[in-house]
């Protein structure tokens, strides 16, 4: 059937002429009304039915837009009223305060634990224990997760992750000791757990295609936004010495209680209700959902893909033994695990924890204002992945996270080549004091060794052109903002300009290594950071979202603690520009996996995306030409849509 523009359509094919390269110019100009749809002649049609029933106001808007920029701005503007009622939004946003939980309760305890591990006096032991079992929690909890979310749905998941995170908060701002804590710490982390895995999907599960990168992008969003509003509270507080930590860790029941009591109200994925036979209830979500539109197609869709699965993956077994042993879900198990893995493996937890040190390094050496220096870091994460939000339908998720992924790679170089500079012109210690307690600190002969020792820190001070007078010295007990004995016993900052340097060293390459932080944000932030979530929330069929999702956030979770545990034993062993050189050789293997077997999931509907995955692993890269046979639709000035395949000839 061939579709005819009507006398009031914008013809798609000379505009695209007018534009020359039309994917440059989608990708270059964010206004461009061009929306890809996915090419099932199905999906068109009822897109554009759906579009055509309510076509009275787009006519006065467009009408009132004039040159074809200004047809175009119309068109995108109606196209997403028609399509998208407010109530998605409202869906995105209260599932994606999940997100918003995840980034502050792992963002929070590195703020609360410096006020702790004072007023406990907790050993190094518990405060690595207090700090890692919630991930750890968080690793496990996943898994059962994905078990739950097969059996009670995503809204129970939803539920009793914000339950979890309440109840732990809670906990966490009344506890007595250490002990209490780490029970507080391990509630939250179950939080973690399953919801991290379950916002995605069901944000996915609720949205509609064209908007669906963003929308899932978004809890990213949160995550990093978690992760600021973490910082800027750790930092306030920090002025509390008393009880401060109560408030840190405390502060997160607001936002769960407000996740509870939206999800008492909200509705269950209709996939999942379609799944479980709940056929009307499943009806009535879709048409709440989707407003004025007409869900009978989407609603079909769902169904048959499910009798589809059912009779082709219906084999017996749990099911992640069924995606092992069936091709496309495996691939896709693969795909999604190995995503996670690598964005892990790019250290972005490290440089994230380690940014106060490296800005410690630019000589800002107050430790107050190297807390608000954080919170710099973290919003400069949170502005690009705002960036990532914008792009992830504009340019698409492969090329996203390809681009990322190899700037991610450079400034980890960069950063690398900024820390070798610097231990290269490591200052010399030139005061060794005999007949103390910890003989190796003083037998170090420059500030590299001694500031990589962790019993040891790097005590000077400097005039405008050098460091002088300078010596290595234990720390003082478990505390590494002191040394034992000396000059640099009493505080980190010293009145006649001596110096205490715990993990870095003076240098004047500090730029360098800033400059590599900054540009790691930029480059890791709009793809690599919020892609992996976004991915796996696509590409496993409905049978096996919940399964595919637990492994991945699984292995998101994993590399996470191991990432974090290893970064001081792997400075110590490799230096500190050896381990991120690694992490960069580490990036660019991540580039070749993704190169090689990620496809290109945007403008598909959830239910065609498995058929990307049917061929070899990896040749899923060969699907940039998919777009080839994607079409675009738009709609301006009258009522229909004109459609038109990318050879510029009518869709059939
Ligand atoms: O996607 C998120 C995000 O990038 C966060 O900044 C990071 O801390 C998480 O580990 C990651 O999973």
């Amino acid at each position: 059937m061939s579709r005819k523009a009507s006398d009031h359509d914008y013809n798609l094919r000379s505009m695209t002429n007018l534009m020359g390269d039309r994917w440059k110019k989608v990708s270059d100009d964010g206004e461009r009304s061009l929306i890809k749809a996915a090419s099932s002649s199905s999906s068109i049609s009822s897109q554009a039915a759906a579009a055509s029933s309510s076509s009275s106001s787009s006519a006065a808007a467009a009408a009132a837009a004039s040159s074809t920029g200004d047809l175009e701005r119309a068109a995108r503007k109606q196209f997403q009223q028609d399509v998208t009622p407010a109530f998605v939004y409202v869906l995105a946003a209260f599932s994606a305060l999940g997100g918003f939980l995840f980034g502050y309760d792992t963002g929070v305890v590195s703020g609360a634990m410096l006020l702790l591990k004072r007023e406990m006096r907790l050993s190094a032991l518990w405060q690595e224990l207090l700090v890692s079992s919630a991930v750890a929690a968080a690793a496990l909890s996943a898994q059962a997760g994905g078990f739950l979310n097969g059996l009670f749905g995503r809204r129970v998941c939803i539920l009793l992750a914000s339950f979890l995170f309440s109840a732990g908060g809670v906990v966490l701002s009344a506890a007595p000791n250490r002990e209490t804590l780490l029970v507080g710490r391990l509630v939250v982390g179950l939080g973690l757990g399953i919801g991290s895995m379950t916002v995605p999907v069901y944000i996915a599960e609720t949205s509609p295609t064209q908007l669906r990168g963003q929308l899932v992008t978004v809890n990213t969003l949160f995550i990093t936004a978690g992760q600021l509003v973490a910082s800027i509270i750790d930092g306030a507080f920090s002025y509390l010495q008393h009880n401060g930590w109560r408030y840190m860790l405390g502060l997160s029941v607001v936002p769960a209680v407000l996740q509870f009591l939206g999800f008492l109200f909200l509705p269950e994925s209709p996939r999942w209700l379609i799944q479980k036979g709940l056929t009307q209830k499943a009806r009535r979500v879709l048409s709440q959902i989707r407003g004025n539109q007409n869900i009978d197609e989407e609603y079909d869709s769902i169904k048959n893909s499910i009798e589809e699965e059912e009779k082709d993956c219906g084999g017996e077994g749990p099911v992640i033994w069924r995606m092992l042993t069936y091709p496309p879900a495996r691939r896709a198990l693969i795909v999604g695990c190995g995503l996670q893995m690598f964005q892990q493996l790019s250290g972005i937890n490290t440089v994230m924890y380690y940014s106060a040190t490296i800005l410690q390094m630019s000589g800002i050496r107050d430790d107050k204002l190297a807390i608000w220096l954080v919170a710099v870091t973290a919003f400069t994460n949170f502005l690009f992945t705002l960036l990532g939000v914008w792009l992830v339908e504009r340019v698409g998720r492969r090329r996203l996270t390809l681009g990322s992924i190899v700037g991610t790679s450079l400034s980890l170089c960069l950063l690398a080549v900024g820390f070798l500079l610097s231990a290269q012109h490591s200052p010399p210690v030139t005061l060794h004091p005999s007949g103390t307690s910890n003989a190796t600190c003083t037998t170090y002969l420059s500030c590299e060794p001694c500031m990589l020792d962790p019993g040891c820190g790097f005590c000077y001070r400097e005039n405008s052109t050098a460091v002088f007078a300078s010596s290595c010295e234990p720390i003082n007990g478990a505390s590494t903002d002191r040394a034992a004995w000396g000059r640099c016993s009493n505080t980190t900052v010293m009145r006649d300009h001596t110096y205490w340097a715990y993990n870095f060293c003076p240098t004047s390459y500090y730029w360098i290594v800033l400059l590599g932080l900054v540009l790691y944000l930029a480059c890791f932030a709009p793809g690599m950071g919020p892609m992996p979530w976004t991915v796996n929330s696509e590409i496993y069929p409905l049978w096996a979202r919940s399964t595919g999702n637990a492994c991945s956030a699984g292995v998101n979770w994993t590399f996470n603690i191991l990432v974090s545990l290893t970064f001081l034993h792997l400075a110590q062993y490799l230096t500190y520009y050896g381990a991120f050189f690694l992490y960069s050789s580490l990036a660019m293997l991540g580039f070749i996996f993704i190169y090689g077997c990620l496809p290109e999931t945007k403008g598909r509907r959830l239910e065609e995306v498995e058929s990307l995955f049917e061929g070899n692993l990896c040749s899923c890269g060969a699907s940039d030409s998919d777009e080839g046979r994607q079409v675009e639709y738009i709609r301006v000035k009258g009522s229909n849509y004109h459609l038109s395949d990318n050879d510029g000839s009518d869709v059939e």
